[in-house]
């Protein structure tokens, strides 16, 4: 099933299009999304770098830069999705060769970063595994990391390396206000994600907020409990940062239904869609299912009412802002 893909409108301020300093800047993907990496490309007016990338006869990974980055600002787009041990092993490995290639500040895209949930000890004898995967990238020779819409502010410090954290809302919020939707509500599915719900009302025209009291009684069971606010008669928007088994915004758009809502929309920047997210979401409980690039989408996993916005251009902005050393905050303002 064909889904919108749709660009943002931001653009290159000319007067940087038109004296942009590439020579230093080297920009390389990984395996995990080309389609963005291209797009990302395509923004800056660059190529990606040439590499080599295959595995041995044993399943293990080899890469080869292949250019010359002694003294270059090298970034390497490579979201920890699915299959996110192999994909967070060959960024790791890409660190390590450009690090080893004397390039002079490695910087590590991760649209998506995996293993974010592990952010904390929610039980005894448990790791805490996106702390963990920040000192393996820090420790591989990452100079410095640009993420998008992290699953939990915290994992900001985990690194003890400079941080540029990106939002996808621009792109998001700029799509939904082309639709021109009225009385709406923005929902949070779950306590977690208030304080980005509510940022997402704000720039709704402050359109009011409902909040949802979900419940896990074991991993991956999502239970919703109680609807905080008033959704009768409104278009409820579901703003979420990702959508993995979709149990949570699907429980979520049930109980708004059941509450009145006339239509509910899901906003979520991460389509992570394990199973069974794609039967989940296509019974036609939402209106519409937007979601990001962050994480490529197969054909297979395409519904009706799925429409994917692409945060290339947002991506590339942010590239060349840093390495031009200039603010990446006043994009958001
Ligand atoms: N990748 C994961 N998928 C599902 N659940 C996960 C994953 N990584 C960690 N978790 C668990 O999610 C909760 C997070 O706690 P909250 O209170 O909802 O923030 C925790 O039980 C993790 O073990
Ligand atoms: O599609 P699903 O399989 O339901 O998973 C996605 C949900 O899981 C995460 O929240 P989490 O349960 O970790 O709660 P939190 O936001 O309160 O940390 C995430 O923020 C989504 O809400």
């Amino acid at each position: 099933m064909p889904a919108v893909i749709r660009s943002a409108t931001l653009t290159l301020q000319p007067s940087l299009a038109t004296f942009a300093d590439h020579s230093r800047l080297r920009l390389f993907s990984g395996s995990a999304n080309i389609p963005l990496s291209q797009e990302v490309a395509r923004y800056l007016g660059i190529d990606l770098g040439p590499m080599v990338r295959k595995r041995f006869a044993d399943g293990e990974l080899y890469i080869q830069i292949q250019e010359s980055i002694r003294g270059c600002d090298v970034y390497l787009i490579q979201p920890s999705c699915y299959p996110v041990n192999d994909h967070l092993m060959e960024l790791l490995i890409m660190i390590d060769a450009c690090r080893r290639a004397s390039a002079r500040q490695i910087t590590a895209v991760i649209p998506y970063y995996g293993y974010a949930r592990a952010d904390r000890k929610t039980a005894g004898r448990e790791s805490i595994t996106a702390k963990l995967v920040a000192n393996l990238i820090t420790q591989a020779g990452a100079s410095r990391i640009l993420a998008m819409d992290l699953h939990s502010d915290q994992i900001q410090g985990y690194f003890d390396i400079p941080l540029d954290h990106v939002y996808a809302s621009p792109v998001v919020l700029d799509y939904l206000v082309s639709k021109q939707l009225s009385d709406i509500v923005v929902v949070s599915p779950d306590v977690g994600g208030v304080a980005r719900a509510r940022a997402f009302a704000k720039k709704l025209n402050d359109a009011p907020l409902a909040i949802i009291d979900k419940r896990r009684q074991a991993h991956n069971v999502a239970e919703v409990m109680n609807l905080i606010g008033d959704v009768e008669g409104k278009t409820a928007v579901l703003v979420d940062d990702m959508i993995d088994t979709a149990g949570t915004i699907c429980e979520g758009a049930r109980l708004l239904r059941k509450e009145g809502a006339r239509q509910v929309y899901a906003c979520a920047t991460h389509a992570v869609f394990s199973p069974p997210a794609v039967e989940r979401l296509s019974t036609g409980v939402f209106e519409e299912v937007i979601i990001t690039n962050t994480i490529p989408v197969p054909e297979d996993k395409r519904f009706k009412q799925l429409t994917i916005l692409s945060v290339a251009n947002l991506l590339g902005e942010t590239i060349w802002r840093i390495h031009e050393d200039s603010s990446v905050s006043s994009m958001f303002r």
